[in-house]
């Protein structure tokens, strides 16, 4: 199965940890993206929307992290654990995914990608947002021991990639002890920690 990635990208590194933990081999197909690979046409062919992760089974190419971790598991996984077949548990996985997707990750690339990659100036509204999104996280986490149900699922990883980028750019989690404690549990057990750690070192560069 061919991987195109990059090791500092969060999605990726939460598509390799969700490999790891399905037992499935990727063919790491490394992809710089400030060369432009992702823009050639044989790339584009694959992903018209030209973005990293982007998985290859077979002639099935498939793109956007969270759609592939679920993939990965319904056509490999062992069981459902990391993605529950019952609706109301299945929803609630959803629903990280989405809050991963369109507020805790979001609010990251909001905050700091204008300054590490534009070196625009720091904007505080952007700052308050991305702050809220932890908050919104550590209610969510009140009293439990993983972002969804009671056991590890795909919205841990997907989390756990997005919260270890947080803390490659120096973020203070103090403010959210129930973050902080899920952190200090699952980053160095989760399936794949080590491909997660390893990318965040690259990521450091940014900053
Ligand atoms: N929502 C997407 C985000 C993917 C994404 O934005 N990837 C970046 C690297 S982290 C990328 O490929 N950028 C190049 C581009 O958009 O042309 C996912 O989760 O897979």
């Amino acid at each position: 199965m061919d991987f195109y990635y990059v090791p500092g990208s969060a999605p990726c590194r939460a598509v390799q940890m969700t490999a790891k933990a399905v037992n499935v081999d990727l063919n790491l197909k490394l992809t710089n993206l400030q060369a432009g690979e992702h823009l050639k046409p044989e790339f584009v062919k694959l992903n018209p929307q030209h973005t990293v992760p982007t998985l290859v089974d077979g002639g099935f190419s498939l793109w956007e992290s969270r759609a592939i971790q679920i993939y990965l598991v319904e056509k490999y996984g062992k069981n459902d654990s990391l993605y529950p077949q019952d609706p109301q548990k299945r929803a609630v996985v959803n629903q990280r995914l989405y809050f991963d997707m369109g507020t805790l990750y979001q609010r990251f690339a909001d905050y700091w990608y204008p300054q590490i990659f534009a070196k625009a100036p720091a904007n505080p509204d952007n700052l308050k947002k991305m702050e809220e999104g932890v908050e919104f996280l550590n209610t969510f986490l009140e009293g439990k021991s993983f972002v969804a149900g009671d056991n590890l699922t795909v919205a841990d990883l997907s989390i756990l990639a997005t919260i270890s980028s947080y803390e490659v750019a120096g973020f203070e989690f103090s403010k959210f002890p129930n973050v902080q404690k899920w952190y200090d549990n699952i980053k160095d057990t989760a399936p794949g920690h080590e491909i997660n750690k390893a990318g965040c070192e690259a990521f450091k560069r940014f900053f």
